[in-house]
């Protein structure tokens, strides 16, 4: 079975590349359109004959509309014509190379342009693969027009290497901090969704159970005290049956929007999963029970537009730590008797472990 999260795997891969055409075009007729420049004035300085102009203005002016329109847009394979496309701008960057006589200024600089563009399209090992294309590309002009090699640059070619060293170099800089920002952005999303509830905004379970640990560890060390309130919404598959799970899902976001009111900075509220929630605080029993019976009132004060004749109710279990209470499991067990004794006395009640069962209700 395909792994969705392996880069290697091919529709991910198709999906990567599908957009390349688009991505690469831009770069390619600022990159081969000002790295034209200075490939005219040197033929213009070797008064190279008019097919190499021709040849010159085709690869840098024509080659990168024809590449957009006619291969990657109309194929029925646009990532797989884009490949072949950036294959060919090294083939066709190469064959400049004879033409200016080895001109080196422009010559590596067309050369490194044309690598590094093959770089920052995101395809791994393209530059490589591109090698044998640049050679075919450098024997056919130079088989044509003679090896002949000139390497001085004269201070006029160097001056028309300027617009494409700057305006390509600060073009691609852009594309990498737009992309970067994009990543960022991303992640930031990805973090969120991996420690927040989606329906309530709420911590989910993995992400609450890290603060109620470390909570439980502070009280263990003498640092706070601490108190675990366990809430669940009555009767709530009748909620879902009589009114649509619309309905419910309107009940637990109340639910969460009532724990992010009442709930106080230092405390930490999270959905469990279904009609679950939890809270820890870092208070006693009592000041705990006064929050809970906030939050008890705030789910029964409810309404819903949509619904005007639905209400709701939570039975509530709190529980501190007991000295044996090692882990957060048994501390959740003991709220959860607890819980259990308001679900029995009736429910929309709070009750708590230490001492009788308190009805609120
Ligand atoms: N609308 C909605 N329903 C959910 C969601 N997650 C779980 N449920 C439903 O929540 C219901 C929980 O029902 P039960 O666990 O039987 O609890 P209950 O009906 O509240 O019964 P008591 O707790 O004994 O009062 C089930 O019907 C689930 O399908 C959700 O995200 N949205």
């Amino acid at each position: 079975m395909p792994d969705p999260i392996d880069p290697s795997q091919p529709t991910r891969r198709s999906a990567r590349l599908r957009s390349l055409a688009r991505r690469v075009y831009p770069f390619r007729v600022l990159g081969m359109g000002l790295g034209v420049i200075p490939v005219l004035v040197t033929l213009h300085e070797l008064s190279m004959p008019w097919p190499a102009w021709v040849w010159t203005v085709f690869c840098g002016l024509v080659w990168p509309h024809v590449a957009f329109h006619l291969h990657a847009c109309r194929s029925r394979d646009p990532s797989e014509a884009e490949l072949r496309n950036l294959t060919i701008d090294s083939a066709l960057t190469a064959s400049l190379l004879p033409l200016m006589q080895f001109t080196l200024l422009p010559s590596v600089m067309v050369l490194t342009v044309a690598a590094a563009d093959k770089i920052s399209s995101g395809v791994r090992g393209l530059w490589r693969h591109s090698i044998p294309a640049m050679v075919i590309g450098l024997l056919a002009t130079g088989l044509l027009t003679g090896f002949a090699v000139r390497l001085e640059t004269s201070m006029t070619v160097l001056m028309a290497c300027l617009p494409m060293l700057v305006v390509h170099t600060l073009a691609v800089a852009m594309g990498a901090y737009h992309l970067i920002r994009r990543v960022q952005m991303q992640n930031l999303r990805l973090d969120t969704l991996s420690r927040f509830d989606v329906l309530t905004g709420l911590e989910n379970r993995g992400h609450w159970q890290e603060h109620a640990a470390a909570l439980l560890q502070r009280h263990h060390a003498g640092r706070s005290d601490a108190t675990l309130v366990l809430i669940d919404a009555d009767h709530f598959k009748s909620v879902n049956d009589n009114y649509g799970h619309a309905a419910g899902d309107d009940v637990l976001r109340g639910i969460g929007d009532v724990l992010r009111r009442v709930v106080p900075a230092d405390g930490h509220a999270g959905r469990l999963g279904g009609d679950e929630f939890a809270v820890v605080l870092p208070l006693a029993e009592t000041g705990a029970h006064a929050v809970a019976e906030a939050i008890r009132a705030g789910v029964t004060a409810l309404s819903f537009a949509e619904w005007p004749e639905l209400r709701a109710t939570v039975s509530i279990g709190l529980a501190s730590p007991g000295s044996g209470d090692d882990d957060l499991r048994q501390w959740s067990q003991r709220a959860d008797r607890a819980l259990y004794a308001s679900k029995s006395r009736g429910r929309n009640a709070v009750s708590q472990t230490r001492g009788e069962a308190e009805a609120t209700a």
